[in-house]
């Protein structure tokens, strides 16, 4: 997977999940976050499990592709049609279907929030060390010592690190928009009218950009926004940050994608230093961050990265 001698070799972040601690005993190694499928196709080896992932990459990358096209089509009549006769793109669109319900639906949406994330913390040094020494402390204070076995009461504590991920999250949510369709007409609590069969639509990703909500800094990667004096984790309300949405219908995972998403990050950043390879998300990138727009919000070309392992 990797190699001293530095050949590039590429990662789709599904993956490191399972194998990270594999290559945790090379020394330097070239990897790819959040990489599209042609990557995958042509860069690496295969094996069966690379294939059932590449499989499952590309069938959601095509269900994404037309569930955005479905929503564009200036003629919804066609592709219902087609949906009808189960014909042409919504044939395959269904087969994909398929293959996403044989996998964890989860697992895009996790990639995406590890790929920004580590993007954020290369191009925020000082918060890049900050997550360090306090791995470094838990570590120190951990009975079995072992800097890859971080237990659950362990993650729980890393403060610093809850609040980095969060502030990752509202930044770039890997749930840019979400949509409803209203089933009767409604009053929304701040008076407005909605009718029924209207579509309300709301983005967690230009609401973290509010300044009404977040503040003048609001456009700014500052993981002390989540933490209180005691430098513990401070909550936001669920409707202001509704990254893993709102009310009944909230995120079943979110506990779940939080343990995923930090256990990852924690195990990484330990043992390796992670150099990005465009200098990482720093303010000025901010300006006009390096995303695609699909049903998730997804960082262009990917993030290729170096990773050296800490001496
Ligand atoms: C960073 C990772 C994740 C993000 C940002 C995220 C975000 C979301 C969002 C926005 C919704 C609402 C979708 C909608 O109704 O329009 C949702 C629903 C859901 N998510 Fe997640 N999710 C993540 C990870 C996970 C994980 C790891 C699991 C499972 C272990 C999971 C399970 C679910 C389930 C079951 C629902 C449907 C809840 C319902 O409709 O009642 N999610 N998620």
């Amino acid at each position: 997977m990797c190699n001293q001698t530095g050949l590039i070799s590429v990662f789709f972040l599904n993956e490191l999940r399972n194998s990270w601690v594999q290559f945790a005993f090379d020394n330097v190694c070239n990897v790819a976050f959040g990489v599209d499928p042609g990557w995958l196709d042509t860069n690496r080896t295969k094996t069966a499990s690379n294939s059932v992932n590449a499989s499952f990459v590309q069938a959601f990358d095509y269900a994404v592709e037309l569930t955005s096209d479905r929503f564009m089509s200036p003629v919804p009549a066609v592709w219902k049609i087609k949906r009808f006769l189960n014909i042409g793109s919504e044939r395959k669109f269904k087969e994909a279907i398929a293959v996403i319900d044989d996998f964890a639906m989860s697992k895009d949406s996790t990639s995406t929030a590890l790929t920004w994330f580590f993007w954020l913390i290369a191009g925020h040094p000082q918060c890049e060390r900050l997550i360090y020494g306090e791995l470094a402390a838990a570590v120190k204070a951990s009975p079995t010592g072992l800097p890859t076995d971080f237990s659950y009461d362990e993650l729980k504590k890393l403060n610093y690190l809850h609040a980095a991920l969060s502030e990752s999250l509202r930044l770039f949510p890997p749930v840019p928009i979400n949509s409803r369709l209203a089933v009767a007409d409604d009053i929304l609590p701040d008076g407005t009218y909605v009718g029924k069969g209207w579509s309300a639509d709301y983005s967690a990703y230009a609401m973290a950009r509010m300044e009404k909500l977040w503040g003048p800094d609001c456009t700014e990667f500052k993981p002390e926004r989540w933490l209180n004096i005691d430098g513990g984790f401070q909550p936001s309300d669920q409707f202001k940050f509704p990254v893993f949405h709102s009310g009944p219908r909230m995120c079943l995972g979110k506990d779940m994608a939080y343990l995923q998403i930090k256990s990852i990050a924690a195990a990484v950043m330990y043992e390796f230093e992670i150099e990005v390879v465009d200098g990482g998300g720093d303010a000025r990138k901010m300006i006009d961050p390096p995303y695609t727009l699909s049903l998730l919000l997804k960082m262009r070309g990917g993030l290729p990265v170096r990773m050296k392992r800490r001496p």
